[in-house]
């Protein structure tokens, strides 16, 4: 759906200019490939909230928007554990702060909207928002510093803590204002809104009454209610655990620094040497610095010749004295600054132990081009040159250059890259920023040597214009022309070292980071700015970018007016052309065969699962019928379009809820399972519960039901018994409670106890009936430690009963099996022995001797008693889960076993005797026949004996 937009874009920027004319009602955001483009309305337009976000949250609603890009980063965080970035970017007043704060309201409340933290987030913006924006000549509420605010959330995506990073604050702001711009609002703020009682400890005075403020000629700013907004700095301030005291403190910096702004001087000689006039502005500011107004008129005229071998102090002349004074004020104001960044920092800092991953939302100051550019805007413009290579970085180069590593079929999309711009500030010796910090080492250079220097360096890249001493940058936004007056004093950004102790013994509570003394010494502010800047985009590299381009529709910062130079001008400079174009052709979707095989492996049946991950992920595509022309292989990764990865997720999602539902349904069955284990070791244990009681009640029982099992059904029956028991006692007590109750004192109906009814004659009476009932208390203490000790000593009988049980079974098994063979073998004789009768019978018939009958009696004989041992045998199976125990059975498988030796002997006598008989009448008859009857005898008496 984003792809209509784009058309719709493109279009309004060359031939269809009124589209954007018509949606200017609304704040219009489209989608520009992987951009989203969102148009400053200047005016609330409510498409943010509460109730918007929960539509985001839950895909009711999906058009471009920042929370849809604050939905994804977020999403994309949790699904690939990666940290994620957004980053904002725009011309000043573009409305990028606006968006930052749209896109954090969305991840705090994705985050788990209502904790302490998400709380402290929100309100650390309007305390930096005060202390750190202004109004310039492009925006009423510009940031006059960069911002980096990190998210952490834990595994499972909700909040633990955030952290701020900023960048450089502008600090030239707080003692020179353009014509119509105004300082930081906090000054502002308090000036309307401070309490009575705070302007008499801070001896505030009206804003217009301070020349840091009124020189501008701006003190108010349309439709901006500050006294209302110091309110809100108020709570913010104390929601962040920002202490009384502190701020007490800060409040009194605050004031000071308007004091010293107000601070005259005073020429003493001819030589233009001053000292501070002793008035309202000399002695507020001194008090409220904690210091005396001499100490303060010291730190301010007085210069140490540093060139001078001997360190000798001067008197300063007004100009110095001046620049001191400002420069005092200045340096508390960004120390001041910094405190507040690291109690924020503190405050947020959470859950730091659980915290695994981060979403990162970037609002630095946007590109601008004033009318008298200095150091100040060429730094924030390098920053934004800095974040324009990130973009195009990931959006072109490394794009590009992967497809081709990965052998793609891809058509190069050329773009305008400003690595050469970046180089004008960043290179070694020969880069803006070198020439400009070894020109400021040099103590006696001026500005002038500096314009001179670039002049010498960099004539082939910049223009110069000689009459002003400045310089033209070609910037990727548009050209800006730099005036080198001031730069070597802002670079160098030094205070005397007097007067850094004189700082540090009067507002040391506030210039506790080291740093804030040490790198004003080290460091010279581009350079400082520049290993900021490096540190920060090094943490934006680290995590995967959300691109948010601001445009801001006309310069007027009017609602509904579109001008479409500006508008073009900036979705020109911004790439936005060249990323719709790549955005035709780019794979969105990238991920190693690997990755891709184990997310959606799970959509192939099991047998297809095993192979090397690109067969599987090619199965995955051919099995889901995924066109060709929506995605290409490359060596090692996939790359896809949207369309074909939203089919496959939205697939995967279905496989997986089922799967979740069968993993419940085995889980409950677990569960049902236990249930069923725990109620039978509850039948055992009130088994032999029953039998301990029977046991020490002397219940007489017979003596083969002492040691047997019971059969399930007696145990079904002993518990059945046990809890209709169990029921009528406790059906007993409880009715002996009620009938307590009933002569206990009423408290049903009020709710509250009445003693009412109580006289003093039932006192005694309720007090032994207490006393009674302590004792039963006690005695139910005792004798439940002793059921207890007496359930373990039953569960450890269970336990051996149960040993004796399984031994007994073994030997029973091997009794019967023994018995088994021995019928079994006897039988193989009988058939042996019959056989060699009945061809003893053919020859008998033969030769006329005949012993029919008695083979005949040993035969019937034989089958007789088999059956009766079978019988008895299976009768005493028979009896195993009956009546009879183990031992018993044993004893009268041992019995017949007795029986049958003993008949067995007889029966073999008796065949032996036969034998002889037979032998006897057969005897002449041939010696090979006797040899046949007794290979039968032989083994079967081998065998038997
Ligand atoms: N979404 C919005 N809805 C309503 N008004 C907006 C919106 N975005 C911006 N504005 C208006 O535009 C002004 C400028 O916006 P914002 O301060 O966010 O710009 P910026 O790009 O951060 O500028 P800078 O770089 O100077 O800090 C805001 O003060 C506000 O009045």
């Amino acid at each position: 759906m984003y792809a209509s937009y784009i058309p719709c874009v493109l279009n309004v920027c060359n031939c269809f200019p009124y589209y954007f004319e018509c949606n200017l009602a609304m704040h219009l955001q489209t989608m520009a490939g992987p951009i989203l483009l969102a148009i400053n309305p200047f005016k609330d337009v409510s498409v943010s909230g509460s109730d918007v976000i929960t539509a985001y949250r839950e895909k009711i609603l999906d058009s471009p928007h920042v929370y849809a890009v604050a939905d994804a980063a977020y999403n994309d965080m949790m699904r690939d554990g990666v940290n994620q970035s957004i980053i904002i970017s725009g011309e000043s007043g573009g409305g990028k702060s606006v968006t930052a704060k749209l896109a954090i309201e969305y991840l705090v409340e994705a985050g788990g909207g209502n904790s302490d933290i998400a709380g402290k987030i929100l309100q650390s913006g309007c305390i930096l928002e005060a202390f750190g924006n202004a109004k310039t000549s492009r925006n009423k509420n510009s940031s006059r510093f960069g911002k980096l605010i990190d998210i952490h959330y834990n595994i499972k995506g909700i909040i633990q803590g955030a952290y701020v990073h900023t960048l450089l604050l502008e600090k030239s702001r707080i003692s020179q204002l353009n014509r119509s711009e105004r300082s930081y609002h906090v000054f502002y703020q308090m000036c309307a809104g401070a309490t009575s009682d705070m302007r008499d400890k801070l001896n505030l005075r009206i804003a217009t009454e301070y020349k840091y403020l009124n020189k501008s000629g701006c003190l108010k700013i349309h439709e901006v209610d500050d006294a209302q907004n110091f309110k809100k700095l108020m709570e913010a301030l104390g929601a962040l655990g920002i202490s009384h005291e502190d701020q007490e403190r800060i409040f009194k910096l605050l004031a000071a620094i308007l004091w010293l702004g107000n601070i005259s001087f005073e020429v003493t000689d001819l030589e233009n040497h001053v000292t501070v006039m002793t008035d309202e502005a000399s002695r507020s500011a001194a008090r409220l610095m904690g210091c005396k107004v001499k100490d303060l008129s010291v730190a301010l005229c007085t210069n140490k010749n540093q060139s001078a071998s001997d360190d000798m102090v001067q008197i300063s002349t007004l100009q110095q004295a001046i620049d001191t004074r400002d420069a005092l004020a200045k340096f508390v104001y960004t120390s001041l600054f910094s405190w507040l960044v690291e109690a924020i920092n503190r405050s947020l800092k959470g859950n730091k132990e659980h915290t695994t991953r981060s979403i990162s939302i970037l609002d630095m100051y946007g590109f601008e081009s004033v009318q008298k550019n200095s150091l100040e805007q060429m730094l924030i413009n390098y920053a934004d040159e800095r974040l324009h290579q990130h973009f195009v970085r990931h959006l072109f180069k490394l794009e590009q250059e992967e497809y081709e590593s990965e052998g793609i079929d891809w058509k190069k999309v050329e773009f305008v890259d400003n690595q050469g711009c970046l180089n004008l500030f960043e290179k070694k010796t020969t880069g803006l920023i070198s020439i400009l910090d070894e020109v400021s080492n040099t103590s006696e250079a001026t500005d002038l040597t500096f314009a001179n220097k670039i002049k010498q360096h960099l004539s082939s890249t910049l223009q110069f214009n000689n009459e002003k001493a400045a310089f033209k940058v070609r910037h990727y936004a548009g050209d800006v022309q730099y005036e080198t007056t001031g730069f070597i004093e802002k670079n160098r950004d030094t205070l005397q070292p007097d007067n850094i102790v004189f700082l540090s013994s009067c507002c040391k509570n506030f210039l506790t980071s080291e740093s804030d003394v040490s790198d004003t010494d080290k460091q010279s502010v581009g350079t400082k700015f520049k290993d900021q800047l490096f540190k920060l985009i090094q943490r934006l590299e680290g995590s995967k970018p959300h691109f948010i381009q601001c445009i801001r529709p006309n310069a007027k910062q009017l609602h509904g007016m579109y001008e479409k130079d500006i508008v073009l001008q900036q979705l020109t400079c911004s790439g936005i052309f060249e990323t719709v174009k790549m955005s035709k052709s780019r794979y969105p979707k990238r991920m190693t065969h690997q990755e891709f095989s184990s997310r959606f492996s799970c959509l192939l049946p099991e047998n297809s699962r095993c192979h090397d991950p690109l067969s599987v992920s090619v199965a995955i595509l051919q099995q889901y019928y995924i066109q060709p022309e929506t995605y290409q292989l490359g060596f090692t990764k996939i790359y896809l379009r949207a369309e074909p990865i939203s089919v496959l997720e939205k697939f995967r999602q279905q496989v997986m809820e089922g799967t979740y539902k069968v993993q419940n349904n085995c889980h409950r069955g677990r569960v049902r399972d236990f249930r069923e284990l725990m109620s039978s070791a509850v039948t055992l244990q009130s088994f032999v519960r029953g039998e301990n009681t029977r046991k020490r009640r002397n219940v007489v029982r017979k003596p083969s039901d002492q040691v047997a099992p019971r059969s399930l059904d007696h145990l079904k029956a002993v518990v059945h018994i046990q809890s209709v028991t169990r029921g009528w006692l406790a059906r007993g007590h409880y009715s002996h409670l009620c009938r307590w109750k009933m002569s206990a004192p009423d408290t049903s109906k009020t709710g509250r106890k009445s003693y009412s009814k109580v006289t003093p004659e039932d006192l005694p009476v309720l007090h032994s009936n207490v006393e009674e009932l302590k004792k039963l208390v006690k005695k139910l203490e005792v004798s439940l430690t002793q059921k207890e000790h007496e359930n373990n000593e039953l569960k450890e009988q269970v336990r051996q009963f149960e040993a004796r049980w399984s031994e007994q079974e073994v030997k029973m098994k091997s009794v019967e099996e023994t018995w088994q063979r021995q019928m079994s073998s006897l039988q193989k004789s009988l058939a042996a022995a019959k056989k060699t009768l009945t061809a003893d019978e053919s020859r008998d018939e033969i030769s006329g001797t005949q012993n029919p009958d008695v083979v005949d009696r040993l035969s019937k004989e034989f089958e007789q008693k088999r059956q009766n041992f079978d019988d008895d045998a299976r009768a005493i199976i028979g009896t195993k889960s009956g009546h009879m125990s183990y031992s018993k059975q044993i004893e009268e498988f041992k019995r017949i076993k007795d029986r049958f030796e003993m008949w067995k002997k007889e029966y073999k006598h008796q065949l032996r005797e036969t034998r002889s008989k037979i032998v006897k009448g057969v005897n002449g008859e041939g010696a090979s026949d006797k040899r046949g009857k007794q290979s039968w005898w032989g083994k079967l008496s081998k065998r038997r004996q």
